[in-house]
Formats: C-alpha cells, sequence, structure tokens
C-alpha cells in the first residue's frame, strides 16, 4: 500500500515536471507564431507596388512565412510526445516538430530527426545509447500520462522500473474510438514501421503487409520523413500520393498536415488527368480489357488509324481549277510526318507542309508554270492552305486529335475498332464499345494518359479554330469553374479560419491559389494541372488495384523511380490488379526494388481476424494472415438480413462509426432500408466524388460497396450477403476479406441467401452473450 502511494507520488512529481517543460515549449511555439504573423503581415502591408520582381519577391516571402504559419499552427496537437534519456546525448524531447531557443538551444528535436530514431528503434537487447524512452501523453497542452520503457535496467532506479511500458502507448492509442480520419501515429510507431518510414529515398521500395498493418498510414509518415530529409529536392519536385478512391483521399487528408506538411498531391488515377475527375465505375470484364498492357498498342494503333491514306485520290475542287491529292502524294507526306517523330500533333505540320508542297507544285504545273522558285512555292503553298476545300481535306486525313476526341472516335466506331484493336477477341472489342453521353471512368483515364502521350498537345488558339466541339468543351469547363469558385471560396475561409491566417490573407486570394491562378502556386498545385509533370517521389497506396495499364501513366510521372508502393496482394479487388509484386514492377525495375514487410495487424482483433483468417486461406492456404495485438471479447455474429436496420440502429447506439458493407447490386435497397431506419445514415454511391466521401466520413452510419471501403476502417461493420459479394466479381473473396477487415471493434454479418463456406461456422447474433455486443 506505502509501496503504492510512493509510486503515485512519484508519478505526480514527475507530471508536473514533464509539465513544466512541456508548458515552456508551447510557449515558445506561441512566441514563433507571433513573429512569423508579424512578418508575413509587414510583407503583405508592402502592398502590390513596385516593379515585377519586386512583387514576385514580395510573394515569394509572402507564400513562405504563410507555409511556415500553417505548419506551425497544424503541430498544436500532441506538438510532444516523448523524452529520450540518453547516455551522451543527455535528455531529448521528441516532437512533431524541430524547436530552439534565441540562443539555438535546442528544445524539441523533430521526429524525423536521426538522433530521434531510437525513440522508435531501441530495445532493451540494442539500447542504441538511449537507458529510458518516454511516452508522454497529453490532452491540448497538459500532460496527462507518463510511459516510460526502459532499455537499460542497471541504470535506473526501482521507482523507474515501476512505471508503465511502450506498450501501454500503443494500446492506449489503438483503442480509441474512430472519428472517421485517420490520425498521425508519431507518438506509438512501432520499429518495423520505423524502418519502413526511414528507408533511402532513391528505388523502388514495395511495402507488402495484410489488413490494418499500418501501410497506409506508414507511408504518409513516409512521405513526411522524406520531405524533411529531402526537403530541397522533394519540394522543388513534389510528392504524389495515389490513393483507391476519393472518400480514402478524405479519409487521410488530415495526416500529412498535421505533420506540418502541406505540399503533398493526393489523387486517385481517375483524378491523374488534368481536367477531368474519372469516377464512373466500370463494369470489372470491361476493366480487364482496358487495365490490360496490349491497350498500348491499340491506342498507338487508333492514332496511326487517324493518318491512314485512303485507297481513291481526292478531287479538291477550287473553282478555278481542281486538284487531285494521290496515293503518292499522300503516302510521301505522310512517311514524313512519321519520320519526324512527333507526337501526332505536332507531326501535323510535318503532313501538312508536305502535302501542300505537292499540291503547290501540281497547281503550277495546271498554270502552266514550269519549274517554280522557292518563294512562289511558298505564295502558292500558303494561299492552298485557306482553300476551304483544302482545309477540310487535311483536317480528315491528319485531323487534330484531344486524347478525349481519339478515345471516343475508338469506342464509338465498330470499323476503327476493328483495326486498332485487331489483337483482342470480338467479344472484347464489344466490352470497349460505349456512347457518347456515357461518363469517363477510372479505367479510361490510364488510356487517355497513352493517348495524350502519342498526340501531344494542341495550340489552345488551333483547338478554338477548328473544332466546335472543342468551343463546346470550352464553354462546358468554364460553367463548371464557376460552379467550383463557390466550392473553393468556402473551402479557402475554412483553411484560413484554422490556421489563423484570416486576418492577414483574404479567402478569394487563398481561392485563387487553391485554383492555381495567382502567384503562390505551391508545387502541388502546379504538378496538379500538368500532366506531364515529373515528380520527386510517388507513394501509390492499395496498390494492388492499379492495372498495368494505370502502371504506365504512373511510371510517367517518376523518370527517376523513386517510389514506395504498399499493398497487400490478397486484398485484390480489381480484375486487373496484380497478383504478385514481381509481375507488376519486373517491366519497370526488373532485379532493382526492395521489398519490406508489415505483421502485425493494428485496426482488427483478434477475434474478427479468425473469420477473415478463414477467408485468406481460401484465397490462398499459403498465405499468412497479420497478428493482430488486441483482443476485445466481442466476437463476430450472424443474422437475418431482414433483421438488419435493427442491427444497425443498435450498433450506432454503441457510438462510433457504423459501416455496412453491401454487394454493388443491393446497395441502393439495403441503402434505402438503413436510411429509414438511423436518422443521419448515408448511402456511399459509386463516383460520389470527394465531398460525398466527407459527408460518408461524418455520418454515424453509412452504407457502401467494398471499392469504396477499401483502406477505411470503422468501429462496428455489418457486411451484408457475402455470398454475393463473393459472387459479383472474379476476385469475389478477396473482396470478402477485404470487407472483414475493416472493423476496430465489432463485426456482423446479415443474409438470406446461403453463407460462403469459410463463414459457415458464424455464431447468431442471438446466442452470443451480452448479444455480441
Ligand atoms: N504504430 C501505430 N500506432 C498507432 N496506431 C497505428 C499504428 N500503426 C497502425 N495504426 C493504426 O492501425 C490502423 C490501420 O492502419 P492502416 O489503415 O494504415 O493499415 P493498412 O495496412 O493500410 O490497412 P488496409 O490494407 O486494410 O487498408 C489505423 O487506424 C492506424 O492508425
Amino acid at each position: 500500500m506505502n509501496n503504492n502511494n510512493g509510486l503515485a507520488t512519484t508519478r505526480q512529481t514527475e507530471l508536473a515536471r514533464e509539465q513544466e517543460y512541456v508548458a515552456r515549449l508551447y510557449e515558445r511555439l506561441d512566441t514563433l507564431r507571433d513573429r512569423t504573423q508579424s512578418q508575413l503581415k509587414e510583407v503583405l502591408a508592402t502592398g502590390a507596388v513596385g516593379t515585377m520582381q519586386n512583387r514576385s519577391e514580395r510573394d515569394t516571402f509572402a507564400g513562405m512565412y504563410a507555409s511556415r504559419l500553417a505548419r506551425l499552427w497544424a503541430v498544436e496537437r500532441g506538438l510532444v510526445f516523448g523524452r529520450l534519456d540518453h547516455v551522451e546525448e543527455g535528455r531529448l524531447y521528441i516532437g512533431k516538430l524541430g524547436l530552439t531557443d534565441d540562443e539555438q538551444e535546442r528544445l524539441l528535436i523533430d521526429w524525423r530527426a536521426p538522433v530521434a530514431q531510437p525513440f522508435y528503434r531501441a530495445t532493451p537487447a540494442a539500447p542504441m545509447g538511449l537507458t529510458r524512452r518516454r511516452h508522454l501523453q497529453t490532452k491540448g497542452r497538459v500532460v496527462v500520462g507518463v510511459d516510460d520503457d526502459l532499455l537499460d535496467l542497471d541504470a535506473l532506479s526501482d521507482d523507474d522500473r515501476a512505471t508503465l511500458n511502450g506498450e501501454a502507448a500503443l494500446l492506449a492509442a489503438l483503442d480509441e474510438q474512430r472519428t472517421g480520419r485517420m490520425r498521425d501515429i508519431v507518438a506509438t510507431i512501432q520499429a518495423e514501421q520505423d524502418r519502413v518510414i526511414r528507408s533511402d529515398l532513391n528505388g523502388v521500395l514495395v511495402v507488402q503487409g495484410g489488413p490494418g498493418t499500418g501501410k497506409t498510414v506508414v507511408a504518409l509518415h513516409r512521405a513526411a520523413y522524406l520531405l524533411y530529409t529531402h526537403r530541397e529536392r522533394l519540394e522543388r519536385r513534389g510528392v504524389l500520393v495515389l490513393g483507391p478512391n476519393p472518400t480514402f483521399l478524405r479519409y487521410i487528408e488530415q495526416v500529412l498536415p498535421s505533420l506540418g506538411e502541406n505540399d503533398v498531391l493526393l489523387s486517385t488515377v481517375g483524378e491523374l488527368y488534368p481536367g477531368l475527375t474519372a469516377t464512373a465505375r466500370e463494369r470489372p470484364e470491361a476493366a480487364a480489357v482496358k487495365g490490360d498492357l496490349r491497350m498500348a498498342e491499340v491506342i498507338a494503333r487508333a492514332v496511326r488509324d487517324r493518318q491512314r491514306v485512303p485507297r481513291k485520290p481526292i478531287e479538291l475542287d477550287l473553282g478555278r481549277h481542281a486538284l487531285t491529292v494521290d496515293r503518292a502524294m499522300l503516302d510521301a507526306a505522310r512517311n514524313k510526318a512519321t519520320r519526324s517523330r512527333r507526337p501526332h500533333n505536332q507531326a501535323r505540320a510535318v503532313f501538312v507542309r508536305s502535302l501542300l508542297n505537292a499540291l503547290a507544285r501540281q497547281a503550277a504545273r495546271k498554270l502552266g508554270k514550269g519549274l517554280i522558285e522557292e518563294d512562289e512555292l511558298a505564295d502558292l503553298r500558303e494561299e492552298l492552305r485557306t482553300e476551304p476545300a483544302v482545309k477540310s481535306a487535311l483536317n480528315r486525313l491528319w485531323p487534330y486529335l484531344t486524347p478525349q476526341r481519339l478515345l471516343l472516335g475508338l469506342y464509338g466506331s465498330p470499323e476503327r475498332l476493328g483495326y486498332a484493336a485487331a489483337a483482342l477477341s470480338p467479344e472484347e472489342r464489344a466490352l470497349l464499345r460505349r456512347d457518347g453521353g456515357a461518363p469517363w471512368t477510372e479505367s479510361d483515364v490510364p488510356l487517355l494518359d497513352e493517348a495524350a502521350e502519342l498526340l501531344g498537345e494542341i495550340d489552345e488558339q488551333v483547338l478554338r479554330a477548328t473544332a466546335l466541339q472543342a468551343e463546346e468543351e470550352l464553354a462546358a469547363a468554364r460553367r463548371a469553374e464557376e460552379h467550383e469558385r463557390e466550392a473553393e471560396l468556402a473551402y479557402a475561409r475554412e483553411v484560413l479560419e484554422l490556421t489563423g491566417l484570416s486576418d492577414v490573407m483574404e479567402a478569394e486570394r487563398l481561392a485563387e491559389r487553391q485554383r492555381g491562378e495567382g502567384p503562390y502556386l505551391t508545387t502541388a498545385e502546379r504538378a496538379a494541372a500538368d500532366r506531364a509533370w515529373a515528380y520527386g517521389h510517388v507513394i501509390v497506396d492499395e496498390a494492388q488495384e492499379l492495372s498495368p495499364m494505370a502502371w504506365r501513366a504512373v511510371m510517367r510521372r517518376v523518370p527517376t523511380r523513386s517510389m514506395t508502393i504498399v499493398g497487400d496482394v490478397a486484398q485484390t479487388g480489381s480484375a486487373a490488379g496484380a497478383r504478385s509484386w514481381g509481375g507488376v514492377l519486373d517491366p519497370y525495375v526488373a532485379g532493382r526494388w526492395r521489398q519490406e514487410r508489415l505483421t502485425v495487424n493494428y485496426r482488427t482483433p483478434v477475434e474478427l481476424m479468425e473469420v477473415a483468417a478463414r477467408v485468406l486461406a481460401a484465397i490462398d492456404p499459403s498465405l499468412e494472415p497479420p497478428a493482430s495485438v488486441r483482443e476485445t471479447g466481442a466476437r463476430p455474429w450472424v443474422a437475418p438480413l431482414a433483421e438488419l436496420p435493427e442491427l444497425v440502429k443498435a450498433e450506432a447506439a454503441e457510438g462510433g462509426k457504423v459501416a455496412v458493407v453491401a454487394p454493388d447490386a443491393l446497395l441502393a435497397g439495403i441503402g434505402e432500408a438503413v436510411c429509414r431506419a438511423v436518422d443521419g445514415a448515408v448511402v456511399v454511391a459509386p463516383g460520389s466524388g470527394r465531398s460525398g466521401g466527407a459527408v460518408a466520413l461524418d455520418a454515424p452510419v453509412a452504407v457502401m460497396g467494398v471499392a469504396e471501403a477499401k483502406g477505411l476502417e470503422f468501429d462496428s461493420v455489418i457486411v451484408a450477403e457475402p455470398g454475393r459479394v463473393v459472387a459479383q466479381s472474379p476476385r469475389g473473396l478477396n473482396d470478402l476479406y477485404v470487407a472483414l477487415t475493416r472493423a476496430t471493434r465489432r463485426l456482423g454479418v446479415v443474409h438470406e441467401e446461403p453463407l460462403p463456406e469459410p463463414l459457415a461456422g458464424l455464431e447468431a447474433r442471438g446466442n452470443l452473450p451480452t448479444n455480441g455486443l
């Protein structure tokens, strides 16, 4: 008893001591914020006067101060979370960023700095120069907990030995109720994760790990680490994070800003092509064809198809006389253009010039002139160029093409498909057919990107002049812009309020910057608008979902092949997705990629993972499920589908976030039933975009398909009609595995149709103690 009292007193003393230090750190943070804010105000107060150079310098400084300020505000929560007692370096406090006092004395070490590494890696067997590692838990600016890991027992007193160890900090973090948004894990990164985070920038790193092993969160911390360690290189070239769907991007979007990194571009493959957002869902069979590598040749042939020489000569009626475009002239012009090795739209100039020269010579002959001088030929050529009959023939023979128009023309015409996709079977060709009004899908984006490579840019002026359709596209884009301007303004206001910048920067200006027009364009914004941007590093999450064609589009954006690829081949849902990492990467970096494995599941409790493991064994008996770190005592249950609304209500009453994962065909019906029963429930329709995703993440209950649930997690998950989930696609068992591993606490299954074999042993909900909750 006495001993316990003694420990409590030690603990109180320690808490008070730490509180004193932590208060000092926050005081320093406040000072730096005030200072930076004044600097920013001062720079902005100079107004938009002076030379262009003055103005651009002012803008650069303003941008720098604004992002520094945003960084200082971002670290408010959990500013400091650790302390190292180092034999040589003394006491070092570890936090979200580095702080020094005015004498350059270090007060706080950035978690990414090399000296902070022992915080994540030291063990009693290899203490890395530490006697003790201390975890600090804070609420706001108050220290509420202190847990120690004793690394060199001999060097520590009895009191020290009696304090909690580091597992407590991790387990406390894992047990927190989910908020609908992913949080940073700087305070509790585990050693195997730290190895991934701090792995070298160069080359391709694959992180393979089962569900819940922290692949996503680790990849995001790696982005923050790389930006800190290679700031100059990566800030200039930018970092791209690719995720599986817009809801997922919403889910993870706060992690990097909370680590003080605001300049990373988050995107899906469907958003990779500037100017369009493709969210429509493709049928699995069509996605498999569009993702197949043979499509590269199909697109190349589709372009060549537009350069084909007609069999019969073309007669041009020019009023005064007629000219004939014959096959020999066309072959010569086409060969010249092809030999120029320029993309289609740029090669057009070579084709046109060659053809016009030939026509000019023919015209000269017809006018009775024999050999003509070069300047006379040039005059004739220019005259012909403006003739409507000539113009229209040129447009048919070698049209300017946008990737959109090329693809629409291809999908819409059996003849064009017959030529370009000759290597595909008639059934496969039929899957590519699509009418002009249908929306673009995510599988179209890599094909548009491929086409853009082969076609090259078109001068905007030419676009407007030559195509009525282009005019219409522009008009539609303008209307969309008006719409977006409103949304951006609202978003900008929110950001300014959050960052405390609202009094020094107007929302309109920030919105302009978001849109990419103003002088403060960040690297991520410039990169997003530029299809040909080469990133400094690319992180691909849920990478198993990418098709071979999508990989081509991704690889184009990282010529240096500095990449982190995270995923799980056992969770592949897409029909065009990966079966092995070698299959994906060998075409690009054969023998030059490295792999790390994550083996511990931080999300799914043991009881739930047992069920998921049975599904995994059915996918492939040789696959190992990750080991769960928690037990909750809540066993998964099964119940009739008809009870779903009541069950969802009961789950929602437990608190936290609830998801119902349903087969696509039943989504609407099940969604309606759930929404009727539970206030605030929402359905995440495929293609609902980022704002739809945000609504779903904030709702207490969300109903969605497996593709939307990918990468997300919820306190409680109910999987509806798992048999249908399995049957709805060739990788149905993988989809079921994904659905079953989304829960952090509770899992249920509802059905009417027969259950898939691996779920046969589930206990009925009513039979479970305390209803399984
Ligand atoms: N070291 C850690 N400390 C605290 N929480 C952690 C840690 N590692 C992972 N987690 C948590 O575990 C959960 C799962 O992480 P994450 O979503 O990154 O896993 P994943 O491997 O990407 O899963 P999946 O493949 O199923 O999408 C998240 O809530 C994450 O915050």
